[in-house]
């Protein structure tokens, strides 16, 4: 997908809400707990009645992958399903890898071309050679994180590197990759204080932002610091929109979680006239 086309999604559905599909066995209801493939049951039940009010889904691999090649099975149902049946979605794999060249570039096959994903999370911290590899897949979509939403950001990502800190440092440098029209960026919803200057560097690049819901971020002050001309901001909410019930009405509560951030999102939006 291209961004002008995730625009355009953005503008029609007046929502700028990506759902993260971090399926849990032990969170799911218990009721799916006998079906052939819980995991693949639940994230239908979850697409098929939120798709309307969002334009991205990121399954975080790390849930497949916990649950061995069966996990992996259910991730590959997922993508599959949204791909056949709401092609418009915007797709992330969450799973923020980097390596060497070579190892990045099987990465990007695995997830890009093989699972067929829009978008992938990369970790920043190898450097160059490590993010180009992703950046030459046309249409394909490379998350960079730069600024993350849990505290131990404060360890490393924030820290003064020769006067500047590190994640202005990414930000910066990563602009100069070849192929970084590609690129988007990772900022936590708790780090909505952050957003000014990030938009100083990266004016209209997306930013995906997680930590909306359970981790406690504020929509408001994202879209309030980090709205661009072009909308430019994803946000992402997972157990927050995922586990609002517990019960056989999970998928209704979760659309009902979902409206909820639509209608936020639709607001922010009037109120610029962005739409
Ligand atoms: O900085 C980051 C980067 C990624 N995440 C991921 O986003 C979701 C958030 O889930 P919630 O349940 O809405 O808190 C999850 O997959 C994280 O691994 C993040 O939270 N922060």
């Amino acid at each position: 997908m291209t961004t002008q086309e995730l625009v355009d999604q953005i503008q029609k559905k007046k929502s700028f809400l990506c759902i993260g599909l971090d399926t849990d066995l032990d969170k799911i209801p218990s009721h799916l707990i006998n079906e052939e493939d819980p995991i693949f049951s639940f994230n239908k039940a979850i697409i098929d009645a939120t798709h309307h009010l969002c334009v991205a889904y990121k399954p975080n691999v790390a849930f497949y992958e916990a649950y061995g090649i069966e996990g992996w099975k259910s991730l590959e149902r997922t993508i599959k399903y949204l791909n056949d049946n709401y092609p418009e979605q915007f797709t992330i794999a969450d799973a923020k890898r980097g390596d060497i060249g070579n190892t990045s570039t099987r990465y990007a096959k695995a997830f890009f071309e093989n699972l067929n994903f829009d978008a992938l999370t990369i970790a920043p911290y190898m450097g160059r050679d490590s993010v180009e590899p992703f950046l030459s897949f046309e249409n394909k979509h490379t998350i960079l994180l730069a600024l993350t939403s849990n505290a131990g950001a404060f360890d490393f990502q924030t820290k003064k590197v020769e006067g500047t800190e590190l994640y202005k440092e990414v930000l910066k440098i990563s602009k100069s990759y070849k192929g970084a029209d590609n690129l988007m960026y990772v900022v936590g919803a708790t780090k909505a204080e952050y957003l000014t200057k990030i938009r100083e560097i990266v004016p209209t690049s997306f930013l995906l932002v997680p930590g909306v819901g359970a981790q406690g971020g504020s929509l408001e002050a994202v879209c309030k610091y980090g709205i661009s001309s072009n909308i430019g901001l994803l946000i992402n909410s997972s157990r927050g929109i995922l586990y609002a019930s517990s019960g056989k009405d999970f998928a209704e509560a979760a659309q009902e979680k979902a409206l909820q951030l639509q209608s936020k999102m639709q607001e922010e939006l009037e109120k610029r006239n962005l739409l």
